[in-house]
């Protein structure tokens, strides 16, 4: 299931649970459950359990494990939070039904158990922790014990990621429910949650039809049919022509690396434009790919119409020079998909609203490749808060275009609100080039007629997985090569 929900969007389906007949009684039940079931399946030889029991829901799901889990011959303790009395509703009756030993938080004993269920917090955390919960947290940190965590560890926002305050349980895996959260999936969350174990607990489906999705996780199943396989009667034309700018010739790699991953992410055909000394060096280098300088066949305007150019990428390697704003420019207004990176955001320095407008001259899709360095420089003192997620959201609204937010948890944003999370791109892709090669596979997408947004997804997605399939030792160069395994895999 790809559809991230926010902690607020799961409180509205666990609420229209009941209203559609599911009681919050059985949903814990259910929850419980699958938290006990997590646990036997990754810790089948723990015999002691400790499990931490917070006040409200979320320590209900632990008293719920606790009884599962004692039943099935596990010696447990529950660690409960505040005084018993104070639980309320769904939690207060599955603490009732759990008849085995409890004491107070502070009396926990960390040394005894073989596994830690954390069921302080889930959800419903609104604040950073502190006093008993805070020490509690600390000492289970410190204590080496594997943490099972329930819904989200304890401590950790599941909208955004962060540890509220910067303290969390740090979990060994994570049970959670429904859906993941964007905190399963964006940094530090996902390190926090370690492997998350997903449950159906028997929500109805006209409750989780009204709620809206924070975001998608980056699966092939939400781009796959945006983007195309070539057709039986395809030219190199109608598959897609890329051109990519190119700086100057002691900077010509990045622009390479971008041109062959468009080639190779399936375009039609790909020519990289520049003065003709920076061409020289690349000529020593390629061969399917074409040439041009923008001079040559009356200019990159015209190169761009005459040669039927569908989408362009500038900024890798690009300069700062008056050529390659031109060149941006003149990309829009034939109507071109652009692509933009790099040295572009360096053009437009705390300047969005200069670059918004600049795109939004031309009907072709666009799409921001920046990470976090260069979001920060264009943005300025301006710059959207929030988490990675909301701010790539803000600025895909201001700029009118697809915001690609790079790092290891890569977001991808469109301006009607429309978000995807990548989790699969490993830290081998921390190398030089890396993300030049990822503009060239959007730029490649995006000629095949791919919507920014869809084409922008399964750039990233693909770049993931060709880094897998290089492994440890990957440069940037490597990963052209790489995508053709990919993609025949889709
Ligand atoms: N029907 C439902 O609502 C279901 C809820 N489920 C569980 O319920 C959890 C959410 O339950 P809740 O909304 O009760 O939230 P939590 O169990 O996360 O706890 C929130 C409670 O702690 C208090 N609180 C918040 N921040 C605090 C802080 N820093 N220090 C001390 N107290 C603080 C709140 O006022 C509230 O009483 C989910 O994470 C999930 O585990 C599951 O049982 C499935 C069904
Ligand atoms: N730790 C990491 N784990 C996974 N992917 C990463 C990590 N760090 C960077 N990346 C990815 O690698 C690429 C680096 O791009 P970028 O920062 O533009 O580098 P360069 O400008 O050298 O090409 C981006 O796609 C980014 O998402
Ligand atoms: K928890």
């Amino acid at each position: 299931m790809i559809e991230l929900l926010s902690p607020q969007g799961m409180g509205e389906v666990d609420r229209a649970s009941a209203a559609a007949g599911v009681s919050g009684a059985t949903l814990m039940d259910n929850a419980g459950r699958a938290v006990a079931a997590s646990a036997q399946r990754r810790w089948p030889d723990a015999r002691r359990v400790l499990v931490l029991a917070g006040p409200g829901n979320n320590g209900g799901d632990g008293f719920v494990a606790a009884r599962i889990l004692a039943e099935r011959g596990i010696e447990i303790v529950v660690a409960a939070l505040g005084d018993r009395s104070a639980l309320r509703g769904d939690a207060a009756a599955a603490a009732s039904a759990w008849t085995g030993e409890t004491r107070d938080l502070a009396q926990a004993d960390y040394a005894w158990p073989d596994l830690i269920v954390d069921a302080l917090f889930g959800a419903g955390l609104s604040r950073p922790l502190d006093g008993a919960a805070a020490e509690a947290v600390g000492r289970v940190n410190a204590s080496g014990r594997p943490v099972l965590a329930v819904d989200v560890p304890s401590g950790l926002d599941g909208a955004t990621g962060e540890a509220l305050g910067g303290l969390a349980v740090q979990a060994a895996a994570t049970a959670t429910f429904v859906r993941l959260k964007p905190g399963h999936v964006l940094l530090p969350g996902r390190s926090i949650c370690g492997p998350v174990d997903l449950a159906d607990i028997g929500t109805p489906a006209a409750a989780l039809a009204a709620a809206k999705p924070a975001a998608w996780l980056n699966r092939p199943e939400l781009w796959a049919d945006a983007v195309p396989t070539p057709a039986i009667d395809a030219h190199k034309y109608t598959r897609g022509h890329v051109a990519v700018w190119s700086g100057p010739a002691l900077r010509t790699g990045a622009a390479r690396l971008a041109a062959v991953a468009a080639f190779r992410a399936g375009a039609g055909a790909v020519t990289i434009v520049g003065e003709r000394d920076a061409l020289q060096v690349h000529a020593a280098h390629v061969t399917a790919i074409m040439l041009r300088e923008p001079g040559e066949d009356g200019g990159w305007a015209d190169i761009l119409k005459e040669r039927r150019v569908a989408a362009v990428a500038i900024g890798p390697g690009a300069g700062v020079g008056d050529g390659a704003r031109l060149a941006l420019a003149q990309a829009r207004a034939a109507g071109c998909a652009t692509v933009i990176d790099a040295d572009v955001f360096s053009m437009f320095p705390g300047d969005p609203e200069g670059l918004a407008k600049l795109i939004a001259t031309g009907q072709g899709g666009a799409a921001l490749t920046p990470h976090d360095g260069e979001f920060a420089r264009l943005f300025g003192s301006a710059a959207p808060a929030g988490s990675r997620l909301e701010r790539a959201t803000a600025a895909a609204a201001r700029l009118g275009a697809v915001i690609v937010l790079k790092g290891p948890d890569t977001v991808v944003a469109a301006p009607d609100g429309r978000a995807a999370i990548a989790d699969n791109a490993p830290p081998d892709l921390a190398t030089a080039g890396a993300g030049d090669v990822l503009a060239g596979i959007c730029a490649g997408l995006m000629a095949q007629r791919a919507p920014a947004f869809e084409a922008a997804a399964a750039a990233v997605w693909l770049h993931g997985e060709a880094a897998k399939v290089v492994g440890r030792g990957l440069i940037a160069d490597d990963l052209p090569a790489a995508l053709p395994a990919v993609l025949q895999r889709l």
